[in-house]
């Protein structure tokens, strides 16, 4: 499994880190197999599998249930979890026990917080205590109400120039990587030369040291609407919808199940049952 010092080589050896969400076993398996570096139990799991319409609804709760499938799925990656909204910006202390109970009922790597400013404290404490933080700027989706929607962030000088200093603040209060989302490339190029540790692009251009998408945009599963910023490498929506019209027909045409499902009982047993006679 690769850690936290090695996405670190990776990144000095211009080698790019390829992250990808997961939310179930099957998805974390693909991912594994696929030698993804590291997967990401993102919080988008609210919109994309169970329906919601941002992000806020997620809970605690939700992201273990979800973690522990994909941990069981990849046993040999990194894994990373979304801490999700309102789950530290507490006390720290509160923060801390939050972060302690979802390393150890999931088995997670890392976890990811959105936001510097007050959100520095905490990756300084999570990381003090031995856990590995990831750090995620630009577009803060549990802010999305704030900035006024999913919106392109870090476009006025005075909006990069903040950018840059947060992120080399969450890199000094122990952030092991920093996801950077939906900024102009030019912004993810200058953070990315003012820091040691890797930034992980989403809508940030190709100057990050390695990026991330999310499962079911990618492979267009399900997710009604897909950013810009996605490439759809396969068509799993429309192969399962293929699918299950196929089934439909099929029952309803009486032409499944054939015989090559069915379950047969022997001619001798028939005959007692009729008792020889039909
Ligand atoms: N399915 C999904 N994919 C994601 O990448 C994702 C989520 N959900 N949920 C959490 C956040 C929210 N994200 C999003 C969602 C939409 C845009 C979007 O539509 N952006 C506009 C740009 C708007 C502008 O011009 O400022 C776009 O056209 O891409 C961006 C990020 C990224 N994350
Ligand atoms: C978009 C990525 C970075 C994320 O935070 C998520 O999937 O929740
Ligand atoms: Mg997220």
């Amino acid at each position: 499994m690769k850690t936290t010092s090695d996405f670190l080589k990776m990144k000095v050896a211009g080698e790019k880190i390829v992250m990808l969400t997961a939310y179930d076993y099957p998805a974390a398996k693909f991912a594994e197999e696929a030698n993804v570096d590291m997967i990401l139990v993102g919080d988008s799991l609210g919109m994309v599998v169970l329906g919601y319409d941002s992000t806020m609804p997620v809970t605690v709760a939700d992201m273990v249930h979800h973690a522990k499938a994909v941990r069981r799925g990849a046993k040999e990656t990194f894994v990373v979890v979304d801490m999700p909204f309102g789950s530290y910006h507490g006390d720290v202390h509160e923060t801390l026990k939050t972060a302690v109970s979802m390393m150890q009922e999931t088995g997670a790597d890392a976890l990811k917080l959105e936001g510097a400013d007050d959100v520095l404290p905490a990756i300084r404490k999570l990381t003090s205590a031995g856990i590995p933080v990831v750090a995620h700027l630009g577009l803060l989706p549990q802010s999305a109400g704030v900035l006024g929607g999913y919106k392109v962030q870090g476009k006025t000088a005075e909006q990069a120039t903040k950018l840059i200093e947060d992120a080399k603040k969450c890199q000094e209060a122990g952030a092991c990587a920093v996801v950077l989302e939906c900024i102009p490339h030019q912004l993810t190029e200058m953070v990315s030369a003012n820091l040691i540790i890797p930034t992980i692009g989403i809508g940030a251009g190709v100057e990050a040291d390695g990026q991330v998408l999310v499962y079911h945009d990618m492979l267009s599963y399900g997710s009604h609407h897909v950013p810009k910023f996605v490439e759809q490498f396969s068509n799993m929506g429309q192969e399962a919808s293929h699918g299950i019209a196929s089934y439909v027909e099929a029952v309803k045409a009486g032409t499944f199940p054939a015989p090559k499902h069915f379950f047969t009982m022997k001619e001798e047993t028939l005959d007692q049952l009729y008792g020889g006679v039909k």
